[in-house]
């Protein structure tokens, strides 16, 4: 039998069927049972629902194991198993509200081009995170982390949220900034969201006038913030385009306080390709607790792909006759991990791994010429402009820009 929204398997315990359990070398057994209502059904009294439940049953000298440590670890179990097996949710706003469809993302930190170093180095500071709620509560910091996951396009931001996600059970809150009319719809959102989740922030760089300076495009200003009715300060920040006035300052605030006081575990994830643009403020540690880079496809990184992809033996998997060309490519020039896999993925049922790698290492072989045709041009480019400057400079008598004439 499965739950509602869920795939998983349900076990249940049949009427009087006995179940035995062991604890700290103490045996306990379950029974379930169930009573009857005992009143009659009648025109003012509906049929009541029997009432169910399991009698525990236990040597009495060993009651305050069982109450003190026994039936705490019950509860505890049976509240991983749940969040374990329950259905988890992708939810996106859209205006006002949050709508949902189920999150089947299947990235996981295993199939994920990474190194090894950094990718254990970040599993192991998320469980340590899930693992840490009495440590937050003794430190009286809320049971939140931040991180910004920043990088090219196609270096697996997206897909790691998705692995983390997977890792720890937690739903997904897609925040769509640009579609949050204004500081107090974000807050209502933001406080709408539930515990074990992870709220996503994408291409931040984007979302926000982080410079803190008016966009020139103000199209979502009325004519009195235009007037400057409304201070430079409260505005600053906004949303670029669309009706959106959201705040870097509303962002933070909710970051920093709202937030906090809602209690629970949960995570802030922001993308973004441009790390450089984003206003320190923003990324701060305390906010942004961990900054995890994404970057181009290393040799390592490439072998779990190749692996994944072509299915390789783990001697194979390892070192394949085709490995040495790729990682020597793999050091002349830059390749995302996006690349790597479309050229890794079999294009027709006849496609073996040969024809995989083939096709890996002759793009990487174009893409290597097409840089340094580009950097060609580009340093030719240079230097005409170089000489350039240089015969203005003489037309124009000045000492700097070249020979001045006699
Ligand atoms: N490190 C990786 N490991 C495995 N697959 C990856 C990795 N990076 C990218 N991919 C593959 O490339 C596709 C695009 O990656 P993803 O959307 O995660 O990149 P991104 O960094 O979020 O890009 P953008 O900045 O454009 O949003 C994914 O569907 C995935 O199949």
């Amino acid at each position: 039998m499965s739950s509602r929204d869920s795939n998983s398997l349900v076990l249940t315990m049949d009427d009087h069927e006995l179940v035995a359990d062991h604890f700290a070398g103490v045996k306990v057994r379950w029974v379930a049972s169930k009573i009857a209502n005992p009143t009659q059904p009648g025109l003012y009294h509906p049929a009541q629902p029997e009432r169910r439940f399991y009698r525990l049953t236990f040597h009495k000298r060993h009651r305050q194991l069982i109450t003190d440590e026994y039936l705490p670890h019950v509860v505890r179990v049976g509240k991983e198993i749940r969040t374990r097996n329950r259905q988890r949710k992708l939810f996106t706003n859209s205006p006002k509200m949050w709508s949902h469809i189920n999150f089947e993302h299947p990235a996981t930190f295993e199939t994920m081009g990474l190194d090894p170093a950094k990718k254990k180095d970040i599993i192991d500071d998320l469980v340590t995170f899930t693992e840490s709620r009495e440590f937050y509560s003794r430190i009286g910091k809320a049971w939140k982390r931040g991180y910004l996951l920043y990088g090219p396009p196609g270096t697996g931001k997206s897909t790691m949220i998705a692995a983390m996600a997977n890792l720890l059970n937690y739903d997904v809150y897609d925040l769509e900034l640009t579609a949050v009319k204004d500081n107090t719809e974000l807050r209502k959102l933001l406080i709408e969201t539930t515990s074990k989740s992870i709220i996503v922030i994408e291409d931040i760089d984007c979302s926000l006038d982080l410079t803190g300076q008016r966009k020139k495009n103000q199209k979502w200003l009325s004519d009195e913030e235009r007037d400057g009715k409304q201070t430079e300060k409260e505005i600053a920040g906004g949303v670029g385009g669309g009706s959106s006035r959201v705040t870097l300052s509303g962002l933070l605030n909710f970051i920093d306080g709202l937030w906090s006081a809602c209690g629970g575990e949960r995570l802030i994830v922001f993308t973004t390709n441009y790390v450089e643009k984003l206003d320190p403020a923003l990324i701060r540690r305390g906010r942004m607790d961990k900054h995890i880079e994404l970057s181009y496809c290393s040799f390592e990184a490439f072998k779990v792909l190749a692996r994944n992809y072509l299915k390789l033996d783990e001697e194979e998997g390892d070192d394949h006759p085709m490995f040495a060309t790729v990682e020597r490519l793999m050091k002349e020039m830059k390749i995302t991990p996006a690349d790597v896999a479309e050229n890794l993925m079999p294009k027709s049922p006849l496609d073996d791994a040969d024809t995989c790698l083939s096709r890996l290492i002759l793009a990487m072989e174009e893409a290597k010429e097409a840089a340094e045709m580009e950097r060609e041009v580009a340093a030719a480019r240079k230097l005409v402009e170089e000489k350039e400057k240089k015969v203005v400079g003489m037309v124009n008598g000045s000492p700097e820009n070249g020979v001045a004439p006699h």
